[in-house]
Formats: C-alpha cells, sequence, structure tokens
C-alpha cells in the first residue's frame, strides 16, 4: 500500500522486505509505482524485472510491446531520510522474438552484452540522467525553470587514470588478497608517483558510479568472505553500470571475466563489480591474475 501523500508521508521505513529481505523504505515503494505505471502505460514493454519485486512482471495487451526493462526504482535507499543522493538505474533489452506475443524469462536471463540501452538518474544537488544506445554516452542535467533535461555532457568519456577509489572499507577485513593489495598501492600511491588517492564512498551506487565517470577512479564491491557473490544485483545494478563505463571509454569486471560477458542464474543475482578508469581496473585485473581467488 502507498504511503500518504506529504512528505511525512514519504520518510521512512515501508513496514516490508523486498525479496533480498532488505527492509523497503516507504520512497522505494513509490518509486516503484511510479516507473511500473509509467512503464506498462508507454506501450514499448513486455517484460519488467525491478529490485522491489520477487516475480517478473508480464505486461498484457493492449499495453504489450517488445521491451525489457530491469530497473532499480531507487538505489541508494539506505541514503534517502539523510537527502544524500539516490538515483533509478536501468537497462533494456529487445524481446528475442519481437511482436511474436510469446515472452518468457529467456528473454530476460541473457548476458548484459545483449542490452540495447542503459541509463540512470541520480537525484542530488542537480538531477542528472546519463544514457548509452551502445554509441557512447550522453548526459543531461535537469533545468528547474524548463522542467527539462538539458544536454550537458555530449560526450562523456572516463578519464583512463584517476586518483580516487571508492569501496565499503568497512569490510576490509572480508576481502580477497588482490583487493587488498589493490587498496594498499592506492593508499600508497604505488602506481600514483607516490601520491595517495583519495578516498570517496556515498553509499549509493549511482552517486558514485556518477562521480567516477565524471572525475575518473573506480568503485568496487567485490566479493568477500561476508558476501560470497558481492552485494550488487547483476541484471539492475551491474550490466546497466558496466554498458555505461564501457561506452565511455572505462572497463567493469567482476574481478575473473569482463561483467557484460556473465550470465545471470536468477533475476536478482548477485556479482562482484570492479569499474571505472581502464588503467585502475587492469591493475586490479592484474592482481586477481597473480593472486586468484584467494
Ligand atoms: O552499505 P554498503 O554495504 O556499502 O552498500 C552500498 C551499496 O548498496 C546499495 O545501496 C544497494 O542498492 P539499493 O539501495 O538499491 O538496495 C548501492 O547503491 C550501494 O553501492
Amino acid at each position: 500500500m502507498l504511503p500518504q501523500a506529504g512528505l511525512a508521508g514519504m520518510m521512512g521505513m515501508a513496514g516490508s522486505s523486498n525479496v533480498q529481505g532488505e527492509d523497503q523504505k516507504k520512497l522505494d515503494l513509490v518509486a516503484n509505482e511510479v516507473f511500473k505505471n509509467s512503464l506498462r502505460r508507454s506501450g514499448q514493454c513486455c517484460i519488467l524485472i525491478t529490485e522491489e519485486e520477487e516475480e517478473p512482471i508480464f505486461i498484457e495487451e493492449p499495453h504489450r510491446g517488445d521491451y525489457v526493462v530491469v530497473f532499480d526504482p531507487l538505489d541508494g535507499s539506505s541514503n534517502i531520510d539523510c537527502g544524500v543522493s539516490v538515483g533509478t538505474i536501468f537497462g533494456i533489452y529487445k524481446a528475442k522474438n519481437p511482436g511474436s506475443g510469446n515472452y518468457s524469462l529467456e528473454d530476460v536471463m541473457r548476458p548484459g552484452t545483449e542490452m540495447v540501452a542503459a541509463g540512470y538518474c541520480m537525484y542530488g544537488s542537480m538531477s542528472y540522467m546519463m544514457i548509452t544506445t551502445g554509441k557512447g554516452v550522453a548526459g543531461f542535467t535537469l533545468d528547474p525553470t524548463l522542467g527539462e533535461f538539458v544536454i550537458t555532457h555530449p560526450k562523456v568519456q572516463v578519464p583512463s587514470r584517476g586518483p580516487i577509489y571508492s569501496i565499503n572499507e568497512g569490510n576490509a577485513v572480508n576481502w580477497d588478497a588482490a583487493t587488498k593489495k589493490y587498496v594498499e598501492a592506492c593508499k600508497a600511491g604505488t602506481y600514483n608517483n607516490g601520491k595517495p588517492y583519495s578516498l570517496r564512498y556515498v553509499g549509493s551506487m549511482v552517486a558514485d558510479v556518477h562521480r567516477t565517470l565524471l572525475y575518473g577512479g573506480i568503485f568496487m564491491y567485490p566479493a568477500d568472505k561476508k558476501n560470497p557473490k558481492g552485494k550488487l544485483r547483476v541484471l539492475y545494478e551491474c550490466f546497466p553500470m558496466a554498458m555505461l563505463v564501457e561506452q565511455a571509454g572505462g572497463k567493469a569486471i567482476t574481478g575473473t571475466q569482463r561483467s557484460l560477458e556473465t550470465m545471470p542464474d536468477s533475476i536478482h543475482d548477485r556479482a562482484p563489480i570492479y569499474l571505472g578508469s581502464k588503467e585502475e581496473v587492469e591493475l586490479i585485473e592484474m592482481f586477481k591474475r597473480e593472486m586468484g581467488a584467494q
């Protein structure tokens, strides 16, 4: 049930939890309803996959179209009530048999390389929208006076290096040796003429990836002893962000392979992710090869 209108009604917990066992915020539910209804009414979608619902949503006629949309309606929900940047992440696949009317999980359980578009919106000091359709990345900023997104970043390019690393160091004790070695190298400035990297971690993937896209550096959510497959969801967090970063000249890996080439086991499957500046990601890739999964 949606919360009552008004700011007070929008803050705080909804009293329910999602398929991942995470407590849902009221705004998680509001955002989920808003996107579901808009996507259904677009007449372009056949299947919706959302972080907030366990099962796929099959769109019936007369609203059915040929696209599968996977989305995280409100990413970074742990930051909502303190007003820190949050966002929406989405990825789009074209159904395998467009116009057939026969749609199934086969249209969803696919590698990220088959996505036709991806993007995110970030809601912060300014609202941004970053999109790719496989031909580079364009960035738009909401102009509140127009109520329109205007193009501000026509051709986003991730710098090949960037002295910023972004990871939840609170999990460090559980990290694998390669991740520990890379983070130590960042702190020592080993590959930066002895100048230490800066740590930046908002705790909203959208905000941390947005900064990485524009300033360079690396965002990491590794697998660890506590989360053997990492925390972030393959379909509606890892894949869209990996496609954006690659299209902007960066790189995205799970640690052992290209993120977009992985095959999800389930619609809410998780995977480790290291993404950002090409040379930074290649450094951790080298350590992973040298040290394996120890
Ligand atoms: O608090 P942690 O473990 O560092 O996790 C933070 C990560 O979890 C997330 O909040 C997960 O997203 P949701 O808020 O959509 O569940 C990411 O945005 C963020 O990168």
